[in-house]
């Protein structure tokens, strides 16, 4: 409703200019057959002078006030669809994981560009068309009658027909449309994939197999447009024969209405051009009225997603002054959303306390990093629950959370811009010490110091332009730049060397309040812990320092044994 209130006040001189546009072409005709019968009976100056000043009077009001609607409504179109795009966006970003896993990302990127654009035609464009054609077609209907109300009935015959045969051509040439976007689509997809795995097609010399898998894509989208361009052929032939049938009649009954002094031939001319507008007309409102169906359909699933209350929820409000750091995982019991029948974590019960290291370790696929989406609040468990301070997660204030946990991934995600955009990623408030502070305890300054433009310089898209061990260590400067309560390392190690992971060991050891999570598949690292928990079957098997563990003779110790004889 208010981007709809937004566009109708935009829409102000688009509607003045559109009923002095309408106003001027329904008289055109009309004063093109007063011209002609002035000229064909006993002429007179004046009348035909006269007819000629309305004539070109009511062509230049008509011309300038389409141009000005027009552009009006070609501005108000671009700004409604933008409106609709950020706030679709702004929506979907709020979104869960989840929604994003049973959602595919082909169907969200098609809400964002062809839906929305779809919608705003369906506001801006057809109403307005509609409305006007509607308007211009009962003006030419009352201006036909004064001209011969009996050939006016006659052409009023042919509606029926002319509305059938542009139903039918619409349905098929949406249907062929919608099938030629999905080719066109999956032809785009085929050559994405091949630029995005250029190394793996070259490294296995498949450039042959790939040129002719996009071959037989592009083959299928030109017999889609062939099919196209035929079903347009016959309807324009079906519509053109239809059209001079028509003519021929009006010349036909027209002559004899001449003949027996019922109507001029100015007339005659008069109501020939309102017939041919007339078809165009009647065309126009059966397509409109044919898409906006579909816009409909487009605009409600737009709606869907911009209403969709996100399933995690974001309306906490506690911002304590101090917080401590201590977490509390109370009985956890969790599915992911896309397979709900695999419990993943099963009463799943652990503290974290401040000041201290906490390591995950265990077989893959045993529960590590669901723990840590949980503790993220990427997803809401279904059992049990994790508490920050003694205080539920969803209580918190979403920013203010956010702020206080930090997490660095196996493979930290950087986006395009510069070093420094990426480190201070969603703050507005860092100074230039913070960052280097944060870059020099990551072991990211030096190498950022040898870079020609420095933090200014540019990761490239998806942080390409730097290694993985660079984007690793950027990434951990990134989460320590907020200077996290509770920091979560998940997997760091596997792409840094040795003395970089002793550097960033030795700085997070610094940080002497702060709670420590770390996932390591590497044991050795992880051998001074306070506590390591050993995950397995989604619970804690077992808990104990290091030292503890290896007495116990279990699970770590089995594994610790194992990555010793490889
Ligand atoms: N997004 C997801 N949707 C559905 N199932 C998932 C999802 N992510 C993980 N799983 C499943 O949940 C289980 C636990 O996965 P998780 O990633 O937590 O294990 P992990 O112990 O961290 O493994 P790794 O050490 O290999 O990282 C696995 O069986 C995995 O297949």
């Amino acid at each position: 409703v208010y981007l709809c209130l937004n566009i109708l006040q935009s829409c102000n001189l688009f509607e003045f200019s559109s009923f002095i546009a309408y106003f001027s072409e329904m008289f055109i005709p009309f004063y093109t057959g007063r011209v002609i019968d002035v000229l064909g009976s006993h002429y007179q100056l004046n009348e035909f002078l006269s007819a000629l000043l309305f004539m070109g009077l009511f062509s230049m009001g008509s011309s300038v006030s389409a141009g000005c609607r027009g552009g009006v409504l070609l501005c108000a179109i671009s700004s409604f669809t933008c409106r609709i795009k950020v706030k679709l966006f702004q929506a979907l970003t709020k979104q869960e994981i989840g929604f994003f896993e049973t959602i595919k990302t082909g169907e969200i990127t098609s809400r964002l560009s062809k839906d929305t654009t779809l919608m705003g035609r369906t506001v801006c464009l057809n109403v307005n068309v509609l409305l006007r054609t509607f308007i211009k077609t009962v003006g030419m209907i009352s201006l036909m009658m004064t001209l011969s109300w009996k050939l006016t009935f006659l052409v009023l015959m042919e509606t029926p027909l002319t509305g059938l045969i542009q139903n039918i051509y619409d349905t098929h040439y949406q249907r062929l449309f919608q099938a030629m976007q999905d080719s066109m689509a999956r032809t785009n997809e085929a050559a994405n994939e091949v630029v995005f795995g250029i190394r793996v097609v070259r490294s296995f010399n498949t450039n042959k197999h790939e040129a002719e898998r996009y071959d037989e894509r592009l083959n299928e989208t030109r017999s889609l447009k062939t099919r196209r361009d035929i079903v347009r052929a016959v309807y324009l032939l079906a519509q053109r024969l239809t059209g001079l049938g028509m003519q021929v009649l009006i010349l036909y009954y027209g002559r004899l209405f001449i003949q027996k002094g019922q109507m001029t031939t100015g007339s005659l001319v008069s109501f020939i051009i309102y017939q041919s507008d007339l078809g165009g007309n009647i065309r126009t409102l059966t397509y409109i009225f044919g898409d906006m169906l579909n816009s409909v359909v487009a605009a409600g699933k737009v709606f869907n997603y911009l209403d969709r209350k996100p399933e995690i929820s974001t309306d906490g409000e506690l911002k304590p002054d101090q917080l401590r750091g201590r977490i509390s995982y109370c009985g956890l019991s969790f599915a992911y959303p896309t397979n709900p029948s695999k419990t993943v974590l099963q009463d799943f019960s652990l503290e974290l306390k401040p000041g201290q290291m906490t390591a995950l370790v265990g077989p893959s696929g045993e529960g590590k990093s669901t723990c840590v989406s949980l503790l993220q609040r990427l997803y809401e468990p279904q059992g049990g629950e994790i508490l920050l301070d003694g205080q539920p997660l969803k209580s918190y204030d979403h920013h203010f959370f956010h702020k206080k946990i930090a997490v660095v991934s196996q493979e930290p995600v950087l986006f395009s811009g510069s070093i420094r955009d990426n480190i201070t990623y969603g703050l507005n408030d860092c100074s230039m010490e913070e960052v280097e502070d944060a870059a020099g305890k990551a072991d990211a300054h030096d190498f950022i110091q040898t870079l020609e433009k420095g933090y200014d310089t540019e990761v490239g898209e998806g942080g390409g332009q730097l290694s993985k061990s660079e984007r690793q260590r950027i990434g951990i400067a990134r989460a320590l730049v907020r200077q996290p309560k509770v920091l979560i390392l998940d997997e760091i190690t596997s792409s840094l060397d040795t003395e970089s992971e002793n550097k960033i060991q030795q700085a997070l050891a610094s940080c002497l309040d702060q709670t420590l999570l770390v996932i390591a598949h590497r044991l050795k690292t992880i051998e001074k812990a306070n506590q390591i928990v050993v995950v397995g079957g989604g619970r804690v098997k077992e808990r104990g320092t290091h030292e503890e563990l290896m007495e116990l003779k279990g699970s770590y110790y089995k594994l610790r044994e194992d990555q010793t004889i490889y």
